[in-house]
């Protein structure tokens, strides 16, 4: 079993993330880690923090000299900015005036519609905003995406599983339909400007992002992550929870401004006679193969062994620069929400996100099922039942 947990702020001086259960002999470096956080930081539409922010990686558990030793596997992201905020942020009591000097410390009594901010202050008890913005930012992305690298490094490693993703719609613009990204395509679609597959609808979604910045707008959008190379039997159909699809969604729905998941089709098959809607099995050189994908990879919650195909959709940011109403808390008065910098877009980075909490239920799915202390013991037990399959 994997368990994974992330703790730090926004502007705290750095995230920390934990990974336990991953088997020894797992080759990772910091390099990698920092690969995958650099990749977060990419897409068209993005504010202005992703320019300067270097994401500071430190493994500081669980890895010696590029491996994996079997303990839970620690790591550290420095914020670049916490200078700027250490007396604003600080972990211990600082004097009252020297908080009035750093001009960061306005409180936050007037809250974003679609961020945490009221449901927060109400829930946790503040006054203001800051200490429920602070640990609701998708700066804590950085942390799963650490740890997702960590998983995806671990499933190439057992089984040449790979995850990857791309922007499928974004501000209403859609990518054509049909076409799924493989392996040879990552590094291709981290070029481009919003990661999606076809030109022509990257150019409209760069013009739509364009628009939405001089319009004061913000956008969301849908990401679709798909891997390859699961074997069949991954989750279950015995009970809710061991299902892999509702543990996908579950992942995916827990990224901040998702709100939607759909595995394969999904709602279009709710339109869609059965006639049409499932995917038929034949016999192709004496193994058996599905002529189509509209199930996204998952049958009575469990892997195929098909391409598994999940996506996700994501709300406009809420901080939107043409403020929208609210009240502030202090006054009881009517008034704008407070505005401070903030991303017109963030899809693209979103489908990084997708990945890696795709890649961390997945690499969870093969240990329950595989087991194994080591890499090669895990990677025997998935290539024994791969060899020894009544049906494939
Ligand atoms: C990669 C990424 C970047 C985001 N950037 C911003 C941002 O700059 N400003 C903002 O208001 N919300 C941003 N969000 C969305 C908020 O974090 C999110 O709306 C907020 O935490 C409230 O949670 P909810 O949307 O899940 O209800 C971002 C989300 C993601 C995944
Ligand atoms: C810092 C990140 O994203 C942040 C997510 C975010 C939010 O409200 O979710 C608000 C912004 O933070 P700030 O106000 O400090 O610029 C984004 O930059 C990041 O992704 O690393």
């Amino acid at each position: 079993m994997l368990r994974w947990l992330t703790a730090g702020e926004s502007h705290g001086p750095s995230l920390a993330a934990i990974l336990e259960g991953l088997p020894a002999h797992v080759q990772v470096t910091s390099d990698d880690i920092a690969d995958a956080l650099a990749r977060r930081r990419l897409g068209y539409g993005r504010g202005a923090r992703m320019k300067f922010e270097q994401d500071e990686v430190t493994i500081t558990g669980g890895v010696r000299h590029g491996l994996s030793q079997g303990g839970p596997v620690a790591i550290q992201i420095g914020n670049t900015e916490w200078p700027k905020w250490e007396t604003v942020m600080s972990a211990d009591p600082v004097d009252p005036s020297l908080l009035k000097e750093t001009g960061r410390n306005a409180a936050l009594t007037r809250p974003r519609p679609g961020h945490a901010d009221l449901a927060g202050m109400q829930k946790y008890d503040f006054g203001e905003a800051r200490p429920i913005l602070e640990r609701a930012s998708a700066r804590e992305t950085a942390a799963r995406v650490a740890l997702g690298r960590v998983a995806t490094n671990f499933l190439e490693q057992v089984g040449g599983i790979t995850v990857l993703s791309h922007v499928v719609e974004l501000g209403g613009v859609p990518a054509p339909a049909g076409s799924v990204p493989q392996p040879g395509d990552t590094p291709r679609l981290d070029e481009d400007p919003v990661r999606c597959l076809d030109p022509d609808a990257s150019a409209a979604m760069v013009a739509r992002i364009d628009q939405a910045h001089e319009d004061g707008d913000t956008l969301g959008g849908v990401v679709e992550v798909v891997v390859h190379g699961l074997p069949p039997g991954l989750g279950s159909h015995v009970h809710w929870d061991r299902r892999l699809d509702s543990r996908l969604a579950g992942a995916l729905m827990g990224i901040q401004a998702i709100k939607g998941v759909e595995v394969g089709d999904g709602f279009e098959l709710a339109a869609t006679p059965g006639s049409l809607a499932h995917d038929e099995i034949v016999t192709e050189d004496g193994h058996l193969r599905r002529v189509s994908g509209r199930s996204g990879g998952t049958e009575g919650g469990m892997s195929t062994g098909e391409t598994l195909r999940v996506r996700a959709a994501m709300k406009p940011i809420a901080t939107v620069p043409r403020a929208l109403r609210t009240v502030d808390v202090a006054t009881g008065e009517a008034t704008v929400a407070h505005h401070q910098r903030s991303d017109v877009c963030a899809v693209p980075a979103a489908g990084i996100v997708a990945e890696a909490m795709v890649a961390l239920v997945i690499a969870d799915a093969v240990l329950e099922k595989f087991g194994g202390d080591s890499l090669g013991e895990t990677k025997r037990n998935l290539e024994s039942y791969l060899g020894s399959l009544r049906y494939s």
